[in-house]
């Protein structure tokens, strides 16, 4: 695994025990790891927490985030809102990879609710591992980007 990225993590109450593995594995594999919570299993509201993850990897602060929620789909929806994020939900690893690939996603979104352990640590690992391409991606990503104003 290469290790020269700051990795952001969060997640809301459905994927804490995901998330903490997670973040030991990324830990395990020498990069360093931002985990912002939550730590104590009450319920609470996905989009603080992907927000807040965001504003690490928008600001630069970490170059990519991982956040869970029980779909990743919400916690994705949030995180998206904050200007610079590209995130999607993976639930496979080629995904994982084709993103950071062919779409700069500097965000992963899981769903611990619907990925296993082992699953969710090889997307995980596809999406950390993978770089951009850029050549004909550069311009449909610049396209993206466009669309926030
Ligand atoms: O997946 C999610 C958002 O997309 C949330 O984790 C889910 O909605 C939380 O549900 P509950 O409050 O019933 O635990």
């Amino acid at each position: 695994m290469k290790n020269r990225k700051r990795i952001a993590l969060s997640s809301d109450h459905a994927a804490i025990d995901l998330r903490q593995t997670i973040a030991r594995y990324l830990a395990e594999q020498g990069l360093e790891v931002v985990d912002i919570g939550p730590t104590t299993p009450e319920s609470t509201h996905y989009p603080k927490h992907g927000e807040a993850a965001a504003r690490l990897v928008a600001s630069n602060d970490c170059q990519l985030g991982v956040i869970l929620c029980g779909t990743g789909q919400g916690i994705m929806m949030a995180a998206k809102k904050v200007k610079g994020i590209r995130c999607g939900v993976c639930a496979d690893a080629f995904s994982a990879r084709m993103i950071r690939q062919h779409n700069d996603a500097n965000m992963l979104a899981l769903g611990a609710r619907v990925v296993g352990e082992g699953l969710a640590l090889d997307i995980v690992e596809a999406f950390v591992n993978a770089d951009f391409e850029s050549g004909r991606h550069a311009v449909r990503v610049e396209m993206i980007n466009a669309l926030e104003g």
